[in-house]
This record gives C-alpha cells, structure tokens and sequence, in this order.
C-alpha cells in the first residue's frame, strides 16, 4: 500500500499541487485522472521520489520515503517498477537486453538466471518471438509490453504507470490496460496508473483520484465516478460520449 499524506510541491514558487491525500492499495489498479497540466505527472514523480515535495509525505508499506535512511530509499526504489510515458526503450538494446537492463543494474543474479527471468517475463507478456528484435522494429503496442515487462522483472512491488495508452489505438489500448489490470492481480502489485483516458478509467479503474488544477476533488471506485458530484469532474467525464450517455442514465434514476 502506498500512503500519500498532505503532499504539496511547487516549481520556482508556482504552486503545482496543495496538500494531496490519498490511498494506493496493493493488488488493486489504483488512477490518477485529470486533464492535462493539472498536476497528474508531477504527482507520481512527488510519490516515485523524483520530485521532493516541500510539505507532506509518502509511505511504502508504512515507510516514508523522505524520511528515511538512504539505505531504505535504495531498498525502496529497488521495489519500484516504471513504465514511462513513450515506453522510454534504449534503441540500442534488444527487446530481451532492454528486459533484462534492471537486473544488471540491480542484482548479483548468473548470466543464465538473468536469461531465465527475461525469457519467462517475454513469454507472459507475449512477446516469446520478440528477444532478438530492436525497439525500432516493433509496434507501439509491443513497446508498452516490453516497458512493462522491464518495470516488473525484477519482483517490483509498485508498479507505476505514466499514460499507458498514449500513442495507442483504442483495440491495442484495452490490451494493454487488459495486461496492467492481470498483472496487477497475478503478481499482487500496487498499481498506479496516470492517464486522461477516461476508458481505461471504466475498464480497469479500482480506485481514482481525480486532481482539477493542483488539488484533489475526488476519490473512490469507477463504479461511483458518474454519480460523483464535483463540477469539474463531471466536465472532465462529459468530455467522453460514452460517460455522457452513462450520467444522463444515472440523472434518470434520480
Ligand atoms: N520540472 C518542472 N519544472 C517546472 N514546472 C513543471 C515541471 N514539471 C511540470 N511542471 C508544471 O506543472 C504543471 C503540471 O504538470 P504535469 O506534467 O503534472 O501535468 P499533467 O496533469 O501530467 O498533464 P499531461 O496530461 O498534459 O501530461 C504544469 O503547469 C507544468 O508546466
């Protein structure tokens, strides 16, 4: 579980997100919504530990990140798995060499170990034909199983999503948010998932947080967000046809 307690940061005194609270449960596909420049990003920079915030802090299983010894820090991002905006591939490396980059960095584990894992994590993402190719020769699609074999090769037990579908068409979209979704169950992750993508809000959304320009104005399952009654949140959910379509049904009921 992941704790995030009155967290603020601001860049060059403009103030960015004001005293943020919220909840990531493990084992459950937990979002952070919101339209763009409202702070989305810089909130899971703030929670991953690469943008310090001034007030406020953020828990690991009980373990406050910024509070804690360097020691607990390292242990603690060694837990942390990444899936970055654009997949973020070394366009030098192989499919099975980009896999296989955190356990170099991070382990003492034999040659053939590190093989092993890199053959088992390929096989369940479905991408066992894949080792020996470039970045360059696969799709975008297949990049984001690549990015999210390499977030959790290594046992991580945070996984962290920045906009998994950008750049996808819709088909591959609800894949790849089908394959988050296993994964997080399967391998008990705390999953956490930026996106504006109110579909795979619908799809795979546990648990959300709905930021409207820096501040938090709504949490709770995907299963209440049309009922939700904050402004700027049915705005943002009226952007999507479908969402529109569901709130007009729940007014109905009322
Ligand atoms: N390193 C930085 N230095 C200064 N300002 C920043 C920095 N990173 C983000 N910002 C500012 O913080 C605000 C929120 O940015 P952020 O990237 O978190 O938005 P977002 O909600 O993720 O948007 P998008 O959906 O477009 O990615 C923006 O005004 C942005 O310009």
């Amino acid at each position: 579980m992941i704790e995030v307690k009155n967290l603020s940061k601001s860049f060059m005194g403009k103030s960015i997100l004001r005293n943020i609270n919220g909840t990531f449960e493990q084992g459950k596909v937990n979002m952070i919504i919101g339209a763009s420049g409202t702070g989305k990003s810089v909130l899971l920079k703030s929670i991953v530990g690469l943008y310090p915030p001034e007030e406020g802090e953020v828990l690991f299983n009980g373990r406050s990140f910024y509070d804690c010894e360097l020691k607990m820090q390292k242990e603690i991002r060694q837990e942390i798995g990444m899936l970055f905006q654009g997949s973020a591939l070394f366009d030098s490396k192989t499919v099975a060499q980009n896999v296989k980059f955190p356990l170099d960095m991070l382990t003492d584990y034999s040659e053939s170990e590190k093989e092993d894992r890199v053959a088992d994590i390929l096989k369940r993402v479905g991408l066992e034909h894949a080792h020996h190719k470039m970045p360059s020769e696969i799709s975008g699609g297949m990049q984001k199983r690549v990015g999210i074999a390499r977030a959790i090769i290594n046992n991580s037990k945070y996984l962290f999503c920045d906009e998994p579908n950008s750049g996808l068409d819709p088909q591959t979209s609800i894949l790849i948010d089908g394959l988050i979704r296993e994964i997080t169950l399967e391998y008990n992750t705390t999953t956490v998932v930026v996106s504006h993508d109110m579909n795979s809000v619908l799809e795979i959304g546990d648990h959300i947080i709905f930021l409207y320009k820096g501040d938090k104005i709504w949490e709770g399952p995907n299963t209440e967000i049309t009922k939700a009654e904050p402004e700027s949140l049915q705005q943002f959910i009226s952007a999507n046809k479908l969402l529109r379509a569901m709130v007009a049904e729940e007014n109905k009921k009322r």
